[in-house]
């Protein structure tokens, strides 16, 4: 459904991105984890086209650099880390900004887009909040209103860029079970970048590890969330042990720098 060859980006003066390549299959989760300024967030904006970049990036088999941006965005919906967010606009009016692929030009929403629009922030428990503007929410709040509006996109691949940072434990979880809920209904394509090692092994397929711009390991949490990678790339000491499901978890170990 996604996938990128020799993808590399330039920011300024400084490679941020080189040659990576990464395939997902549709209902798949990649999650990309790295440390910071690996290169994370950027590999998503090249995914998404908003960043320049060199090398290939194909989605729903076609060259993403051929489609048009509203035929894009029915085929990925992407929640930033941290969009600028218009403070009087409401909530829903906002999540409803979602459904903008599927507007025609000079026409206004049908009773669809409001009822998908309606429904998703039910689903991400934001109907309470849907008359309320953006700029007197919380950074929680705030969050899952990003990701109420990749959601109300309906698209088939989902790009989120650390969709659970601000969120208590809870609503981490509430969040990430309504994507693998919808992945396994309707075979979404998931990425996402996660900092949290034992979520991403969790709920993830497949994980990448990027460090200085590279791709330095790929496959299955467990053969990514090694104590020697771990330890190597984020420069941290740390035990791993089998959880759930026979996944890793991540324990950091004290008394180390
Ligand atoms: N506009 C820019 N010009 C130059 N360098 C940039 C620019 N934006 C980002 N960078 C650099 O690119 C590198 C990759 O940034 P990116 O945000 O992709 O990292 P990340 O892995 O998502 O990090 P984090 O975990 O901290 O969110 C960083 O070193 C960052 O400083």
């Amino acid at each position: 459904m996604i996938e990128t060859s020799a993808l590399s980006v330039r920011l300024g003066e400084r490679e941020v991105l080189t040659d990576v390549d990464l395939s997902v299959r549709r209902g798949e989760w990649l999650a990309i984890i790295g440390p910071n300024g690996a290169g994370k967030s950027t590999l998503l904006k090249a995914i998404m086209g908003v960043v320049a970049h060199r090398g290939d990036v194909m989605v729903g088999g076609r060259a993403a650099r051929t489609l048009r941006p509203r035929d894009r965005a029915r085929l990925v919906a992407y929640a930033p880390q941290t969009p600028s967010l218009p403070p009087d606009m409401t909530v829903y009016e906002y999540a409803l900004l979602g459904r903008t692929p599927y507007i025609s030009y000079l026409g206004r929403e049908s009773r669809h887009d409001r009822e998908v629009t309606g429904s998703v922030l039910e689903r991400l428990d934001l109907a309470e909040f849907a008359e309320r503007r953006l700029g007197e929410l919380s950074g929680g709040e705030r969050q899952r209103v990003v990701l109420a509006r990749a959601l109300a996109q309906q698209a088939p691949a989902l790009l989120l860029d650390e969709p659970t940072t601000a969120l208590d434990l809870g609503h981490q979880q509430q969040v990430l079970e309504l994507v693998d809920r919808l992945r396994l209904a309707d075979e979404l394509t998931v990425v996402t970048t996660l900092h949290d090692l034992t979520l991403a092994g969790q709920y993830a397929d497949r994980l990448l590890l990027l460090a200085d711009g590279r791709a330095v390991a790929a496959g299955q949490p467990g053969q990514v969330l090694t104590e020697a990678l771990v330890g190597t790339h984020f420069d941290a000491r740390v035990e791993i042990s089998l959880g759930p499901g026979g996944r890793p978890v991540v324990h950091l170990v004290r008394g180390s720098s």
